[in-house]
């Protein structure tokens, strides 16, 4: 047998507004009224990051959804001179690309026409299913219907988006749950052919929110799920673990290939109290497995040429460099 290759990307986490129409029972990142407070970024604190990137190459841009809906939301836009959200990420993914930085865009259910219009400066998006089931954790959040957001997946695959989906383990669902979460998304990719990695989350429990004293998934059901999901999905989808939340290397012998964006510059800005280990670090512990970077899309969708139109210098740029690093 060849050695196992795991992937990453080197990424700059920007965590564009905690605001959010939706309160996920889980969600230590939201702002809260009487805790953490509402921000949007401004242009020039996320020129900044993307200053700093070092040799990242992905910008992860991930935060609430759906703002305009709030009316924080809307007042602090306005400050910046915008109606839309997507309006003001269009302008910074331009931005982030003239840097050298690769936008992937999660920003929770976006509709067809929002989607038409950041494909082209996206090398790939994403969108968590979270899970199929109905659960307490979601009873604030009407974008977390799941069929909404499959509506979006699905809409992704209409457009051609590479995309990143996943579940996330521990919040009310049972294994059965899980089961058909994945079959979902397997049905989807089958039709459409887009996704290209899912991510297996273990929730991790958050002070002050409604969940802080909900156990979180154990080793035993993560394993579990890695190996549904292995069962389940087409062997061309990536199964990724994130290497600060999990023991992946254990994970890796159960068919988990993927260890997701990593950044040396920013922290996990969804799961602060768990940082990331260095590429060193990472490289030393996945021994004998071989860790090998990766863009924000796969190989096979720069091959078939789905990432944005105005990402794709970059993409063939940096795919060149990567390929040429063995
Ligand atoms: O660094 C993180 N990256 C997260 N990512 C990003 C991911 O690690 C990479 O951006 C993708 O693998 C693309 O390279 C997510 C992407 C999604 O589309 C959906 C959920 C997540 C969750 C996280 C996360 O908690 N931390
Ligand atoms: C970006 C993704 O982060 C995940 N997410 C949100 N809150 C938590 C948490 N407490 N623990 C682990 N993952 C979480 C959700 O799956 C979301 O879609
Ligand atoms: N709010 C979006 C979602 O939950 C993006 C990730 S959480 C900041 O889907
Ligand atoms: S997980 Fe995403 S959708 Fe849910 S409250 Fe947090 S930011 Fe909003």
């Amino acid at each position: 047998m060849p050695p196992v290759t795991v992937t990453y990307s080197k990424n700059v986490f920007i965590p564009l507004t905690n605001l959010c129409r939706n309160d996920c029972g889980y969600c230590g990142f939201r702002s809260r009224p009487g805790g953490i407070k509402g921000y949007i970024m401004r242009p020039e604190e996320v020129r900044d990051l993307f200053r700093r990137r070092g040799d990242a190459k992905e910008a992860l841009f991930t935060f609430g959804e759906r703002i305009e809906e709030t009316d924080v939301g809307r007042i602090l836009l306005d400050e910046i001179g915008y109606s839309r959200m997507t309006d003001y990420l269009i302008d910074l993914c331009e931005i982030a690309i003239e840097e050298g930085l690769l936008p992937h865009t999660n920003m929770g259910v976006v509709d067809y026409d929002d989607l038409r219009r950041l494909k082209p400066l996206n090398a790939s998006m994403g969108l968590m299913l979270e899970t199929t089931a109905i659960v307490d954790a979601h009873r604030n959040s009407p974008g977390k219907d799941p069929a909404l957001r499959v509506n979006t997946i699905e809409d992704a695959g209409r457009l051609r988006i590479p995309f990143t989906t996943g579940i996330l383990l521990g919040i009310g669902e049972r294994r059965e749950d899980r089961i058909r979460s994945l079959q979902e998304i397997a049905r989807i990719h089958e039709e459409y052919g887009h996704i290209q990695e899912v991510i297996i989350q273990p929730f991790h429990p958050k002070p002050g929110t409604r969940m802080e004293n909900h156990p979180p998934p154990t080793f035993d059901e993560i394993r579990d799920a890695v190996m549904l999901a292995r069962r389940i999905l087409p062997d061309d989808v990536a199964i990724q673990v994130p290497p600060n939340l999990t023991d992946f290397k254990r994970l890796i012998a159960c068919g988990a290939n993927d260890l997701g964006g990593i950044s040396s510059v920013t922290p996990d800005y969804i799961n602060p109290e768990a940082p990331w280990p260095s590429i060193e670090e990472l490289q030393r512990q996945i021994f004998p497995y071989i860790l090998k970077e990766r863009l924000p899309v796969y190989p096979k969708y720069i091959e078939m040429r789905w990432m944005g139109e105005k990402t794709r210098d970059l993409v063939l740029r940096y795919s060149n460099e990567l390929e040429g690093d063995h």
